[in-house]
C-alpha cells in the first residue's frame, strides 16, 4: 500500500520533535536524501557526477532550506553548486552553506539583469533542485517564481536539464494536487516522511516524476493516511479468488441491467467483462433482442426479460447503456431499491446515476467520468446552485469525487488518467494503473464489468478487507480500487504499453475484456 497525507498531518507528527529542537536535524536528513536522490538522477541519465552543475532554487521557506543543504552537501561529491533565489528571504543556514562550497547565487528579482543571470544557470545546469515550495505554500506560485518555472519546463522537456522536486513539485498544492496556476515539473520528486495526498492526485500525480520517500524517523506517528493507493500485495489479496470448495453461487451471481435494443453495446461489454473477471455467474435482465446479442459473445451469460426482484443475486450492475428506455430505467429503480434495502452492493454507471435513490449508501458504488460527475453535482445543487463544468471537476477531481460521495451517501469512483474512489465517509483511494490508450469508448463499460464481478466476490471474502484494515464500509472503496486497478492493468496489457507511458499501441473495449485474465493471473502470480 502506497500511503499518503496532508502536509498538516506530516507537521502534527513532526511537532512533539520540532519543540524538542530537532527541526534542524530533520531538514539535514531531508537534505541528505534529497542529494541522494539527485546523485541517483544523475546516475540513471548516465551523466557523469564530477562537474555537474546542481541549482537550487530556493523559496523563502524550509523547503528552499532543504534545497540549498542538498546543494551543498552535493559540493562535496565534485558537483558544481549553485542557487537561485526566487523571494527575499532565504533560509539563512542554508545560503551560507552554499555560499561557503563556493556556488554562484543569483537573487530572481522582476529584472531583465537577474532573469538573464538565472536563466543562463539553468541552461548549465545538469539537476535543478526544485525548492521553491513545499507543505507550506498557499495559492499558485507567484512571480517572478512562476515565470522562471515555465522556462525551466522549456528546458526540461527538451532534455536541457533534469529536474528534482524537493517534497512536492512547486505550485502543486500538497494536500489536494490541484495547481492553482503555473508548477514545476518533475523527472523524480523526494519527499520526506511520507508521501503527499497531492503527489497521487490532480495535477500533482504527472507533475512528480518518480517518487522516493525519505524517512525522518516520524513514520510511526502518523495518523490514518488520508489517501491510499492499492499495489500488487493488496491486489493479490484482495481479488475474489475462488476456495477450494467454490460453486458458481458462492462466487457470486451479478445482476446486469444494461443496454436497450437501440443500444446494446454497452450490455455486451460489461457482461462480457464481468464474465472474463470470473464472477460466479451473469444474470443479464432485458430486452429479448440484446439478451440473444449477449449469448452469441457470451454463452455462459443467463439472459432473461424478468424483473430485478424475481432474481437472487450477490451484486447488482445497472445503469449503462439504459437512458432511452424506460423499461430498463424501471428496472434500475427497482434494483437500486432492492440493493439498498437488502444492503446487496450495486455498480451504478452512467445512465443508473439519474435515477438514484434519495437515501444513499457506501455500498452503491457510482461510476461517474469528470462530465458525469460535474451533471450529478449540478444536479444536486452541490454548488449552491450554480452548474458544476467539467473543467471545474478536471481541476479539482479529489474535491469533487469527496463530495459526490458525501452529498450522495455513495462511493464515488471518478474515472480518468488517475481514478479516484471516495467513500461517503472521507475515505480516499487513488489508482493509476492505466494507459491512455484505454480513453476509448466502452472502455468505461468494460470497468463496470469488472467492478461488478469484485462486488459479487467480496461477500465471500470479507476477511481479506478487514485483515487490512479495510473493514466496514470501507471494503467497497477498495473493492472499486482494486477493480479500477485491474481494470488499468489489462489495459496496458492490451496495448502493450507495459509502464503506462503511452507506448504501444490502440486498442478497443474488447481488447481490454480479453487481456483480463493475463492481467488478474500477473497479479496473482506477484
Ligand atoms: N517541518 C519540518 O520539520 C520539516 C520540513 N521540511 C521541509 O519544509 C517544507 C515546508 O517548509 P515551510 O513550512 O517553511 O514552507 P515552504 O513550503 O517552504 O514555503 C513557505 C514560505 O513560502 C512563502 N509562500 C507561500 N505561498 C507562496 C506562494 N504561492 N508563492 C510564493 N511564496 C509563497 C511563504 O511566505 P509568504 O511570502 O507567504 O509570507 C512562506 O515563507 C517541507 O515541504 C519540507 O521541504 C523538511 O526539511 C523536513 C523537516
Ligand atoms: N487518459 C487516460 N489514461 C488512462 N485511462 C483513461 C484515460 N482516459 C480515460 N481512461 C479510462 O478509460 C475509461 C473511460 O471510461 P468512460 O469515459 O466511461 O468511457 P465509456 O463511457 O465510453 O465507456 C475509464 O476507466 C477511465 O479511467
Ligand atoms: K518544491
Amino acid at each position: 500500500m502506497l500511503n499518503a497525507w496532508t502536509g498538516a498531518q506530516i507537521r502534527a507528527a513532526e511537532a512533539p520533535r520540532l519543540d524538542a529542537g530537532a527541526g534542524d536535524a530533520l531538514m539535514r536528513r531531508a537534505a541528505h536524501g534529497l542529494a541522494g536522490a539527485a546523485l541517483a538522477l544523475l546516475d540513471a541519465r548516465r551523466r557523469p557526477r564530477y562537474g555537474a552543475r546542481v541549482v537550487a532554487l530556493a523559496g523563502s521557506g524550509n523547503n528552499g532550506g532543504d534545497a540549498l543543504w542538498a546543494a551543498a552537501l552535493l559540493a562535496r561529491r565534485g558537483l558544481r553548486p549553485a542557487a537561485i533565489l526566487v523571494a527575499d528571504r532565504a533560509h539563512e543556514p542554508g545560503l551560507a552553506d552554499v555560499h561557503a562550497a563556493g556556488g554562484d547565487v543569483v537573487r530572481l528579482a522582476d529584472d531583465d539583469a537577474s532573469t538573464d543571470a538565472a536563466r543562463r544557470l539553468l541552461a548549465d545546469a545538469d539537476v535543478v533542485i526544485d525548492g521553491i515550495l513545499g507543505t507550506g505554500a498557499s495559492g499558485g506560485l507567484r512571480e517572478p517564481a512562476a515565470g522562471l518555472a515555465a522556462h525551466l519546463e522549456d528546458l526540461r522537456r527538451t532534455g536541457v536539464v533534469t529536474v528534482l522536486a524537493c517534497d512536492i513539485a512547486s505550485g502543486i498544492d500538497a494536500d489536494t494536487g490541484e495547481a492553482p496556476g503555473e508548477h514545476v515539473t518533475a523527472d523524480a520528486t523526494a519527499t520526506f516522511g511520507g508521501a503527499k495526498v497531492g503527489h497521487l492526485a490532480g495535477a500533482g500525480e504527472a507533475a512528480r516524476g518518480t517518487l522516493t520517500v525519505v524517512p525522518l524517523g516520524i513514520e510511526a506517528d502518523l495518523p490514518d493516511p488520508d489517501l491510499r493507493r492499492l499495489q500488487t500485495a493488496e491486489l493479490r489479496a484482495l481479488w475474489p479468488t475462488p476456495a477450494r470448495s467454490a460453486q458458481k453461487y458462492s462466487r457470486g451471481v451479478l445482476g446486469v441491467v444494461a443496454g436497450s435494443a437501440q443500444y446494446p453495446g454497452a450490455a455486451l461489454l460489461t457482461t462480457a467483462a464481468a464474465a472474463a473477471a470470473g464472477v460466479g455467474m451473469v444474470r443479464y435482465l432485458g430486452p429479448e433482442a440484446v439478451g440473444g446479442l449477449i449469448n452469441a459473445r457470451t454463452p455462459d451469460a443467463v439472459c432473461s426479460a424478468q424483473q430485478p426482484g424475481d432474481v437472487h443475486v450477490q451484486a447488482w450492475l445497472v445503469g449503462p447503456g439504459t437512458n432511452d428506455d424506460e423499461a430498463q430505467l424501471d428496472r434500475v429503480r427497482t434494483a437500486l431499491a432492492a440493493a439498498v434495502r437488502t444492503g446487496t452492493p450495486a455498480v451504478v454507471d452512467a445512465g443508473g446515476m439519474s435515477v438514484l435513490p434519495e437515501q444513499g449508501a457506501a455500498h452503491l458504488v457510482l461510476t461517474p467520468h469528470a462530465g458525469e460527475l460535474a451533471r450529478l453535482l449540478s444536479d444536486r445543487h452541490a454548488a449552491d446552485g450554480a452548474a458544476v463544468e467539467r473543467s471545474d471537476v478536471e481541476a479539482r477531481p479529489l474535491h469533487h469525487a469527496r463530495l459526490a460521495a458525501r452529498i450522495t451517501g455513495c462511493t464515488v469512483l471518478l474515472k480518468g488518467a488517475t481514478t479516484l474512489v471516495a467513500g461517503p465517509d472521507g475515505t480516499a483511494f487513488s489508482q493509476a494503473d492505466a494507459t491512455p490508450w484505454l480513453s476509448t469508448a466502452g472502455s468505461g463499460d468494460v470497468l463496470a464489468g469488472i467492478l461488478g464481478a469484485v462486488l459479487a466476490g467480496v461477500a465471500e471474502h470479507p476477511r481479506a478487507f478487514d485483515d487490512r484494515g479495510l473493514g466496514g464500509d470501507v471494503r467497497w472503496a477498495a473493492a472499486a480500487a482494486v477493480a479500477a486497478s485491474l481494470h488499468g492493468r489489462a489495459g496496458r496489457t492490451a496495448a502493450r504499453d507495459p509502464e503506462g507511458t503511452g507506448a504501444g499501441g490502440p486498442i478497443h473495449a474488447t481488447a481490454v475484456i480479453d487481456a483480463l485474465a493475463a492481467a488478474v493471473r500477473d497479479v496473482l502470480a506477484g
